[in-house]
């Protein structure tokens, strides 16, 4: 099965689909590398706007994949994987089309990362999501909390320090979503969008491209690269390991 799913959906909507449903749609390479082309390719004239979401009904993504990542130790090790995925991240952040991410399920760690370097954020009845780093002993690491603390001045802090997860009313009302969907992923999408799909692509890009000189002043890549260096410090160390020792252990019982 291919972890990602590149698909074109009407209106001019190019969809990035996380094919991981067993694994609650966690990031591993082959989907960061998926995520990279599906960047490139949104570039086609005929892409008015990029979408996000996971497959299958429970998850829209539970961050990195901590079987895959386990293997990397050293801090070293890990910047290679962080710098990565945060040069991915201020791609989606600075796309030259307006960005949305479908939140179908779960989103949890590097998945609300992911959810907050997109320009829209829409949830399903009922998901539930939270930066939950600090539970690991680590910070974000893919530039999602440099992202949130400019997106929601007032609430992200707190979300990142307390590392809770939220329901869909609470995530509304800390900024973090803009709208509660009951219906199909993708017509909801389409229905959150409708204003934006009925412009001209050139008025898109345009608007896109105030908003990126935005990230540009506020230094976001810079900024984004030292979230990743600071976390793969503290990825390194003693008590970031024993924490992914213990969610291993509880998966190994559960198999
Ligand atoms: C690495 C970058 C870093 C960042 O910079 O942000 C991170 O992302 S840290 C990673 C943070 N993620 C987590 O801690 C995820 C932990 N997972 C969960 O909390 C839950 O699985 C869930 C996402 C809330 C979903 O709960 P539920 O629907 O009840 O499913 P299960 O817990 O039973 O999981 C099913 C299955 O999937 C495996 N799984 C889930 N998340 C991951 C993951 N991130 N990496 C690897 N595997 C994951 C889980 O272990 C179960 O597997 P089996 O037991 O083999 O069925």
């Amino acid at each position: 099965m291919d972890s990602c799913i590149i698909s074109k959906e009407k209106d001019g909507v190019l969809l990035f689909t996380i094919n991981r449903p067993r694994m609650r749609n966690a990031i591993n390479f082959d989907v960061m590398a998926g995520l990279e082309s599906a960047i490139e390719m949104a570039a086609d004239q005929d892409v008015k706007i990029f979408a996000i979401t996971g497959a299958g009904e429970q998850a829209f993504c539970s961050g990195g994949d901590l079987t895959a990542f386990h293997q990397l130790k050293t801090e070293e090790q890990a910047y290679g994987m962080l710098s990565r995925m945060s040069g991915v991240l201020y791609k989606l952040l600075t796309l030259p089309k307006p960005t949305i991410a479908i939140v179908n399920g779960s989103a949890v760690g590097g998945g609300c990362e992911i959810a907050s370097a997109c320009d829209f954020r829409i949830g399903k009845e009922g998901m539930k999501a939270g930066f939950v780093q600090a539970n690991l002993a680590i910070t974000t690491g893919w530039g999602g909390g440099t992202i949130l603390l400019e997106r929601l001045p007032k609430t992200a802090f707190r979300m990142l320090l307390d590392a809770r997860v939220h329901d869909a009313e609470e995530l509304m009302g800390l900024g973090f979503l803009d709208h509660i969907y009951k219906e199909d992923p993708i017509d909801a999408c389409l229905s959150f969008m409708k204003g934006s799909l009925s412009k001209e692509t050139t008025v898109l890009e345009a608007y896109k491209s105030l908003v990126n000189k935005k990230w540009e002043q506020l230094s976001m890549r810079e900024r984004m690269e030292a979230e990743a260096a600071k976390c793969a410090v503290l990825w390194g160390e003693e008590a970031h390991h024993k924490k992914v020792d213990e969610f291993m252990s509880k998966k190994n019982k559960n198999n």
